[in-house]
């Protein structure tokens, strides 16, 4: 089999990808970030009910006609309401009800002016100048009108939606089933943090960097583990997750040599969509199905593996859960650094952009992740490209 292009690789792995239309309701609080399966209906105006915008005095306006400082008009205070209480009974003429900010303004009242703007004195207001129908008045339903179709179905929520949503009695809400992903390394060299470090042994890092990408990317991983490098273990803990996951995510194990099992694992349980893209770093990319359950077997070198899920994984989350931000991610700008290796074929590096410029840490080896965690943004330099300059501009695509 020849390598592929990333774009055909991308368009292979999304032909086996279905958008996932199952619906469930969680809790408001728990609904960030989930993409909203009907649209958000408000079934009463909010806010509920007229209310005061200021700690102050509600009356009828009409009662202020030639107020003056010198000649202000008087009311008779016959009652207090705070935000929550309400004060049922009609307020006539000549009379006012002291209220804070948020209560509801009582029937007979028209306007509020501020507490600090009138004197009292036995019981009574004097207010120093005339106000107008409706000065100093909240609406109900002014921020949002009965019937209005709040957020939309599809919508991804953010805080502001939570917001909205509580505003209109949202205790729960129905959003689209996030895709289900399963998360595993191969390699009997690994040794979990925590653990003593045995002589041959290094820590696993992909399975830490690659779970905490996909909860930054607001998914749910299920985190397997490390799989030894025995193909039929491995290969019955991957095919024991069909129907239960839509993609599982392995590391290591994908190159030519002897303990590379993921070619014998595929075998075993599954159909070979590809092996190798035209990349670097992270060509040795395996992508297979089992059954409906799509699998995605990365290169084991951290940085090639945090690459690849960017380049690879990542269009197929997003299209599992409907989005597309791949063409949102994509910047140009120019090299702060040089990059003296020549590029023969296509090649991404780290690096942080900010302003239109790239910065490119000393250290990019696939094997070293280190200096990753500066980086925000990925290079694509494209094949046949020689030795670059500073200045030179690039294109890239953000983390
Ligand atoms: N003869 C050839 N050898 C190699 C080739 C090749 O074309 N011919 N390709 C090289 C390239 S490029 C890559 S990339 C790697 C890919 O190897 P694998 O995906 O099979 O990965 P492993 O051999 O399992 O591991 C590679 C490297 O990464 C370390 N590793 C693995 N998993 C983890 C982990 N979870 N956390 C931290 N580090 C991990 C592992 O110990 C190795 O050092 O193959 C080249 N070889
Ligand atoms: O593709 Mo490998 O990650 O360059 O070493």
């Amino acid at each position: 089999m020849q390598d592929i292009s990333l774009e055909q690789a991308i368009s292979v792995l999304l032909e086996h990808t279905k958008k996932i239309e199952a619906v469930e309701e969680v809790p408001l609080l728990e609904a960030l970030g989930r993409v909203l399966a009907e649209d958000a209906v408000a079934t009463f105006d909010n806010p509920p009910f007229d209310r005061s915008p200021l700690d102050g005095y509600t009356f009828a306006a009409a009662g202020t006609k030639g107020a003056t400082k010198e000649a202000p008009a008087a009311f008779t205070v016959i009652g207090e309401e705070c935000a929550g209480d309400f004060f049922a009974a009609e307020v006539p003429a000549g009379s006012a009800v002291r209220l804070m900010t948020g209560a509801a303004i009582p029937k007979g009242c028209d306007c509020v002016v501020r507490q600090e703007d009138v004197t009292v004195e036995d019981g009574r207001i004097f207010v120093p100048y005339e106000l107008h129908h409706h000065e100093n008045y909240c609406f109900a339903g002014e921020d949002v009108r009965k019937g209005t179709r709040a957020v939309e179905r599809g919508t991804e929520l953010t805080a502001a939606h939570l917001g909205v949503l509580a505003s209109l009695g949202f205790g729960t809400v129905k959003v689209l089933r996030r895709p289900r992903v399963a998360i595993a390394s191969t390699g009997d060299e690994l040794v979990l943090p925590g653990e003593p470090l045995r002589p041959g042994k290094i820590y696993n890092s992909n399975l830490y960097a690659l779970a905490g990408r996909l909860r930054e990317m607001g998914f749910c991983p299920e985190v397997i583990g490390i799989l030894p490098d025995d193909a039929q273990q491995a290969a019955s803990v991957i095919a024991g997750c069909r129907g239960k996951v839509d993609l599982f995510l392995t590391t290591g194990g994908v190159s030519v040599g002897k303990k590379d099992i993921m070619h014998e694992v595929v075998r075993l349980i599954g159909t070979r969509l590809f092996w190798r893209v035209c990349i670097k770093p992270g060509a040795p990319v395996i992508a297979y199905t089992v059954g409906d359950m799509l699998g995605i077997a990365l290169s084991g070198n951290p940085f090639a593996s945090y690459a690849t899920f960017e380049l690879l994984t990542r269009p197929v989350l997003e299209a599992f859960s409907g989005r597309s931000s791949v063409a949102g991610r994509a910047v140009e700008g120019f090299l702060a650094d040089a990059f003296p290796k020549p590029s023969y074929g296509r090649r991404f590096i780290r690096a942080h952009y900010e302003a239109g410029i790239f910065e490119i840490p000393a250290q990019h080896d696939s094997g070293s992740l280190f200096s990753a965690a500066g980086c925000n943004a990925l290079i694509d330099i494209p094949a046949g490209t020689g030795p670059l300059m500073a200045g030179t501009r690039v294109k890239g695509v953000l983390l």
